[in-house]
């Protein structure tokens, strides 16, 4: 536990990304408390993504730290800020289209840092829970109930639905049980029905004591549903509050209203 009085999890300071004249990132701090349920949103190209893979390790920050849990994870690869227990949402790779839901959870998410983050949920690492494979699969199975997609566990995850399939992204990235998640726009193609349910079960995940950071573009969904919204815009924070204080914000009304936003 973190002696401050609010227990800050995931904490991003002064954080900047350029690549190459470009600044992606200019000088983003804010604070994540555990257990809370916070939206990152902003207009196109306000650097959401580019703060997202610098927090878990897809790129790495040109200045400025990012701390998790205590630890210093600026600038570790993904597979190691995975094993601190901070994890992102994988896209699921035209490969592992052609396998079953079932071996999807229980195999490597695809590429390399994937192939790194499975080891890292191998013999022995973090909770010790997936030390075996029967252990792999008997979570597998708990995640799929937990999804209400266990009927599809022999189904071709080619074949799922857009919003099945982003269950199934979810549910993959929490087979490695981690105290934190990344959504990058989870709710992109998903229909509203399975947007509904998977609304409710980032709900379940926040009351059993997960934090969730999301970046999304749908703003119903983030002020509906968020306690708090954090706003960027050109590379900084604009404004951090609860849904209300940022709905009435003149600066972000400002800044969706200009030529950049969607
Ligand atoms: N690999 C890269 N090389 C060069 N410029 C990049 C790269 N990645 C992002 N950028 C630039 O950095 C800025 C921030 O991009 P970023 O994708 O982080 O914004 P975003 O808020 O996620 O946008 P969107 O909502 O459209 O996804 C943009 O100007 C973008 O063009």
């Amino acid at each position: 536990m973190s002696d401050s009085p609010t227990d800050v999890v995931l904490d991003v300071d002064s954080l900047e990304k350029h690549f190459g004249g470009i600044t992606a990132v200019d000088g983003a701090s804010f604070g994540i408390e555990r257990g809370e349920f916070t939206g990152l949103i902003g207009p196109n190209g306000a650097g959401k993504s580019t703060t997202f893979n610098c927090i878990a390790g897809t790129l790495s920050p040109s200045a400025g730290t990012v701390t998790f849990d205590d630890t210093d994870v600026t600038g570790m690869e993904p597979y190691q800020v995975a094993n601190q227990g901070l994890v992102r949402t994988f896209q699921i790779a035209r490969e592992l289209s052609e396998m079953t839901v079932l071996e999807n959870l229980m195999l490597a998410p695809p590429g390399q840092e994937g192939e790194k983050l499975w080891k890292a949920v191998t013999p022995g690492v973090r909770s010790g829970v997936v030390d075996q494979e029967y252990d792999v699969r008997e979570r597998a199975w708990e995640m799929l109930e937990f999804f209400d997609i266990d009927h599809l566990a022999r189904e071709q995850a080619g074949n799922l639905s857009g919003g099945q399939r982003k269950l199934l992204e979810l549910a993959r990235a929490l087979m490695t049980e981690p105290e934190m998640l990344l959504l990058d726009e989870p709710f992109a193609g998903v229909n509203p029905t399975l947007q509904n349910k998977l609304v409710e079960h980032l709900h379940d995940l926040i009351d059993d004591g997960y934090t969730v950071l999301i970046v999304e573009h749908d703003m119903d969904v983030i002020m509906n549903n968020c306690e708090r919204v954090i706003v960027m815009h050109q590379g900084q924070i604009l404004a951090d509050g609860t849904p209300a204080d940022i709905k009435g914000d003149e600066r972000v009304i400002d800044a969706y209203l200009g030529g950049d936003a969607e």
